[in-house]
């Protein structure tokens, strides 16, 4: 298939924009400064101190204003505890003479982290949480929140997003302020995005671009994965470096998007390979990119172009059987292996059945698979069928959210994101006659807390614990930043929910954060409301209303070598070392292969079924006059054509194939 068929996949010179539904700029301190902390792989960090904090409040919502405008920030180097944080701690706090402002005291709440929750009380000052227990000494100042009757819990870690994603020819409509206010707004206080550089480009011009559209906008902490979409010794070299200097421990490969971000099984393999070389962890798309590209060629000709035809194109199989494959490799080569929105039974089945084998492998479903499902595909609205479109498609079968949110409740799946990538109308119309070119992406990070209390807790499938461990904990173990992210402990970061387990909301395009036009859980009622959101130790969400700032939010370097990833990966290895029998040497007879003088093949694969050097062509001599015996056959046993070393003729364009002519698949 020519090239240029999936060139859309790619972002354009001079890609669409969406349409921003509210746009705001207020004065924001440091929003153009960088927002690096200082990553030495022992968890110390620079924290931002943001003078006259009230003036870059928003209130949402809000006029647009100003610029924003460059202030300098003062480091304020800070230690973040290693991993033994005390659970409950009551001793007195000595406050110094640090602003009053920072300093916030949470009473009569039930605290609760993945392994236990309790009643207690917490104090924060300066973004930490310096004390957690009963009868704790409070400095004065501090600013009191009642939480009886409430969750106070870790802020939610979204493990997946594309904010601003050039994707599609297009940019996605939630970018990194409208996306990390929508989080916020939903209890959500981390959010990981993923760079994605082109076939070719730098991985680590790549991250720099990613950094510079995010530091400016990020109103709540971010991390970064990184998708590799080519290999060579280069982008090997990148990954070391982007491991050691820049904070980044996963990569993502796509099985899907052929000729796009695709890669092949051998490339997959080095891939991976090369991962736990890095104690980094491997991440997938699982999808037969090359069955897409058929399938959706030939529902194309049959006369499906709509929305329903992307389900059609990507049967659940499609999934498993990338799945299997990724996993395989990635056992193959040694690797722990994450794969990313799992959204079918049998893909989670497939990752369930791993596990038990002892594979090291997580799987994360996303709030659209475990709030919704495929048969949106088929209604007789095409935006609202289009609006569902996402890959992996959200499956027609009903029963799947409930048997995805069974499987997240007993950990045969880990840990949630939201692949939040979204399109307004006017982009998604970009496929308005053609499925293949609908822009995939769906929302999911302003409700996913919400899905996941409702579908999870509320239904009684899942206990507030294990919604911590899904929403937060296990993220923050998998991406190496336990505890400092994901646990209410003294030490941690004071990124906070409480939460009421009791009130509702009803979710709608028309009241949400985002930018995007469309909400996939529209009308929906859930329980699980978000009352307070602290981010960084700032009240952002205040009894309902939202206040955030643009540019506040800090990159949060993520370490290799989780141990929650890594701690059985070297015994595993040792324990599956290749067997070596030790025997006498073979001194019998070895049969002996004739070299033959004329055309010598180069070209060896390490195929051990090929002869050592014999030309595995020819058995007859060339004809008098030199050229290629005819009687020779010109193929041999190994899969090789007599002819594939020469140079490969230009192709002859068809322009009206017999069968039609179709215009873009993948
Ligand atoms: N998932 C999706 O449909 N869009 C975002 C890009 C990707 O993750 O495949
Ligand atoms: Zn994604």
């Amino acid at each position: 298939m020519a090239e240029e068929e999936f060139d859309f996949f790619k972002p354009h010179p001079h890609p669409t924009k969406p349409r921003v539904k509210s746009s705001f700029f207020e004065m924001v301190p440091d929003a153009f400064d960088d927002k690096s902390l200082n990553f030495t792989g022992d968890h110390r960090r620079v924290k931002k101190k943001v003078e006259e904090e009230s003036k870059a409040l928003e209130t949402v919502p809000e006029p647009a204003s100003a610029e924003p405008e460059v202030e300098m920030a003062e480091p304020v180097q800070e230690t973040i505890y290693p991993h033994d944080v005390a659970i409950v701690s009551a001793e007195p706090w000595v406050a110094g003479d640090r602003s009053a402002q920072s300093r916030i005291f949470i009473k009569n709440g039930t605290i609760v982290n993945d392994d236990q929750s309790f009643h207690a009380d917490i104090y924060i000052e300066d973004g930490i949480i310096k004390q957690v227990g009963t009868n704790l000494v409070i400095p004065g100042g501090a600013r009191t929140i009642d939480a009886r009757g409430k969750f106070v819990m870790p802020g939610g870690i979204d493990t997946h997003t594309h904010f601003q994603m050039p994707f599609m020819g297009t940019v996605s409509a939630d970018d990194f302020y409208s996306g990390t206010k929508a989080a916020l707004a939903g209890g959500t206080t981390m959010i990981i995005d993923f760079v994605i550089p082109q076939k070719g480009e730098s991985l680590l011009d790549a991250y720099e671009k990613w950094r510079g559209w995010a530091d400016a906008k990020v109103c709540c902490d971010y991390g970064l994965h990184v998708a590799v979409t080519w290999w060579n010794d280069q982008v090997s070299k990148e990954m070391d470096v982007l491991c050691s200097e820049k904070g980044v421990n996963s990569y993502k490969v796509f099985m899907a998007y052929k000729d796009v971000f695709m890669l092949d099984d051998d490339e997959i393999y080095h891939c991976f390979k090369r991962c736990k070389e890095l104690k980094a962890l491997p991440m997938v798309h699982a999808e037969n990119g090359h069955l897409i590209a058929i399938k959706s060629r030939e529902l194309l000709q049959q006369g499906v172009s709509g929305p329903e035809g992307h389900l059609q194109s990507r049967p659940e199989e499609v999934e498993e059987e990338a799945t299997t494959r990724a996993i395989t490799i990635a056992d193959q080569a040694g690797a722990p292996l994450y794969v990313v929105h799992v959204m079918s039974k049998s893909s989670a089945n497939v990752i369930s059945k791993a596990r038990r084998e002892g594979k090291i492998v997580f799987g994360e479903p996303i709030a659209a698979g475990l709030g919704t499902d495929g048969t949106h595909h088929y209604n007789k609205c095409w935006r609202h069928a289009a609006g569902h479109v996402m890959g992996p498609p959200l499956r027609a079968d009903p029963t799947t959210p409930g048997y995805l949110m069974d499987l997240l409740a007993n950990n045969d799946l880990q840990l949630t994101g939201t692949d939040n990538c979204t399109f307004n109308a006017d982009q998604k119309a970009i496929g308005k006659d053609n499925f293949t070119r609908i822009p995939n992406g769906v929302n999911g990070v302003e409700d996913r807390m919400s899905i996941i209390w409702e579908k999870g807790v509320y239904s009684g499938k899942m206990d507030p614990c294990r919604f911590v461990a899904v929403t937060s904990a296990t993220a923050a173990k998998v991406f190496n930043i336990y505890p400092k992210k994901g646990r209410i402990a003294v030490g941690s970061d004071a990124d906070i929910v409480i939460w009421n387990g009791e009130a509702t909301r009803t979710i709608s395009a028309k009241t949400h954060h985002q930018a995007v036009d469309f909400n996939i859980f529209e009308g929906m009622t859930v329980h699980g409301v978000p009352e307070y959101v602290i981010t960084g130790g700032s009240i952002v969400m205040d009894e309902g209303q939202l206040k955030v700032t643009q540019g506040l939010g800090r990159f949060v370097p993520t370490p290799v070598n989780s141990q929650t990833v890594f701690g059985r990966v070297g015994n595993r290895e040792k324990s599956r070392q290749p067997q070596i029998v030790e025997r006498e040497p073979y001194t019998g007879p070895v049969v002996e292969i004739k070299e033959e003088d004329a055309l010598v093949y180069n070209k060896r694969s390490d195929n051990p079924i090929l002869p050592e050097s014999a030309n595995e062509f020819h058995s007859r001599p060339p004809t008098r006059g030199g050229a290629r015996n005819m009687q020779d056959s010109s193929f041999s046993l190994s899969g090789h054509q007599y002819d594939e070393n020469q140079p490969k003729r230009p192709g002859t364009k068809v322009s009206n194939p017999p069968g039609g002519k179709s215009t873009g698949f993948w």
